[in-house]
């Protein structure tokens, strides 16, 4: 197991390319499974999570080409194995994706209850209610998924997706999948709208499929009899993104990330201003400086909400920052209302942070001082590395494989804009 050392001090500058998100590439993966000609991914991140679903695919019978200049081609021309199981789906929640394209393709799917990262109940009601809605029956049963279709196959239907707070991501995604080779037309209320929903409605609709709506609560998929295959380059991180715009902010540093979509990162720009950084933009890069040398943030709240609004996935590096602020912030998760994993880890480092159940009040202080510090999930990992970057002395981030499954060579990159930030194997 692997750990970051982080001496911190430096204000980064420079610049760095963002690659395809995670969030995308995973599920446009596990679309391979939908068809028997090749699919050929392009922007595919080399990324732990892509090398796990590619383990997944690969016991399930699907050719996974070698990932090379970050493409990558899949083909499940052959016969196509119904059961995930457990050793690797366990090690990622974006391996849930396959449920809805081997119902579709064949009719069945056992596929273990899947992992992630782990910061309270992560509930998948709503991806079986939306398989359901299709016909399928579905039961829980020694911790698999066990899904089967009508012998006449999915029928289309039209079914809600809405949760309390929200949408499911990969819930719209897997019965989206689903419904691309039902028969008849399925209507999705309450779908997410995130970006990489539609980079994989892109995706299948490359492939064949017939999807109106996307990016709107409303979804309409008409079932053709087949899909084809497709060349299709996944969007940029926008997640990735922004933790680098946060590392800069945080150092006082001068960062610009190019090769993404600025439009997609619009809640994260909005606070960023509001906590006094200049922001530029061009048409596929943003950029952010502080205001002056030695500036600290202006305290500034933040809500997680679905997009458009500050996704869940920034809310820890969002707090790392505004640990450094000159008042007081208060942050909402209205997500995963216990995703605080980072909290006393960013507290071993000095923060003043209380918090009541999906609320944490962040005091900044001046000075963050280095510590050993755990690393419990992805993007408390990142904050914790954030965090690191502008604390006094070395900050020793342990178990960061979580890191890697969402952050491709990340201390090369930060080395790349002035960090002192090195990985060694753990004792
Ligand atoms: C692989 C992947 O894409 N992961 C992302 C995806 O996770 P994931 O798709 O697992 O998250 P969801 O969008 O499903 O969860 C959003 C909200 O809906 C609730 N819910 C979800 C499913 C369900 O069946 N019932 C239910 O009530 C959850 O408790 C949560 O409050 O979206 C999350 C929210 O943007 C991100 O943090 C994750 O990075
Ligand atoms: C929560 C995340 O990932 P996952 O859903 O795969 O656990 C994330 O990307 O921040």
């Amino acid at each position: 197991m692997d750990k970051l050392i982080v001496r911190g001090g430096r204000a980064l500058d420079g610049s760095v390319r963002i690659s395809g998100a995670k969030n995308a590439v995973l599920p446009i993966m596990a679309a391979a499974l939908l068809t028997d000609q090749p699919l050929t991914v392009r922007g595919v991140p080399a990324l732990s999570d892509v090398r796990t679903l590619g383990a997944v695919l690969s016991e399930l019978g699907v050719e996974v080409g070698p990932v090379e200049d970050g493409t990558l081609r899949l083909e499940s021309a052959g016969e196509i194995g119904h059961e995930a199981g457990w050793d690797f789906v366990r090690k990622m929640r974006g391996s849930v994706c396959v449920l809805g394209p081997l119902l579709a393709r064949l009719g069945q799917a056992r596929v273990s209850l899947p992992g992630g990262c782990v910061f309270g109940v992560r509930p998948i009601d709503v991806h079986l209610k939306g398989f359901e809605a299709l016909g399928a029956r579905v039961r829980i049963d020694h911790g698999y998924i066990v899904a089967e279709a009508p012998s006449s196959g999915l029928r289309g239907s039209e079914v809600f997706l809405g949760t309390a707070f929200g949408s499911s991501v990969t819930g719209t995604m897997n019965v989206m999948m689903a419904a691309t080779l039902a028969r008849g037309t399925t209507v999705i209320q309450g779908a997410a709208c995130e970006p990489e929903v539609i980079d994989l409605g892109r995706c299948l609709q490359a492939m064949g499929a017939q999807i109106d709506g996307l990016g709107s609560p409303r979804l309409e998929i008409s079932g053709v009899e087949r899909l084809g295959g497709a060349e299709h380059t996944v969007l940029p991180d926008r997640i990735e993104a922004g933790t680098y715009l946060v590392a800069g902010a945080i150092t006082g540093g001068r960062v610009r990330v190019t090769g993404c979509r600025p439009g997609d990162l619009s809640s994260l720009v909005d606070r960023l201003k509001q906590a006094g950084f200049a922001i530029e933009r061009g048409d596929d890069w943003l950029e952010v400086q502080p205001k002056h040398f030695g500036f600290r943030p202006s305290p500034t709240d933040c809500t997680t909400q679905p997009f458009p609004g500050l996704p869940t996935d920034l809310q820890a590096q969002w707090m790392a920052l505004m640990c450094r602020a000159t008042g007081v912030s208060l942050i909402t998760e209205r997500i995963y209302p216990d995703r605080y994993m980072h909290l006393p880890e960013l507290v071993r480092m000095g923060a003043r942070i209380r918090r009541q159940e999906a609320l944490a009040v962040v005091e900044g202080t001046e000075r963050l001082s280095g510590a050993h510090v755990t690393a419990s999930d992805l993007r408390a990992s990142a904050a914790l590395v954030l965090a690191a970057l502008v604390a006094d002395g070395e900050t020793q981030v342990h178990r960061v494989y979580h890191i890697d499954r969402g952050y491709e060579r990340i201390e090369e990159r930060l080395v790349a804009l002035g960090a002192d930030i090195e990985r060694a194997e753990d004792d």
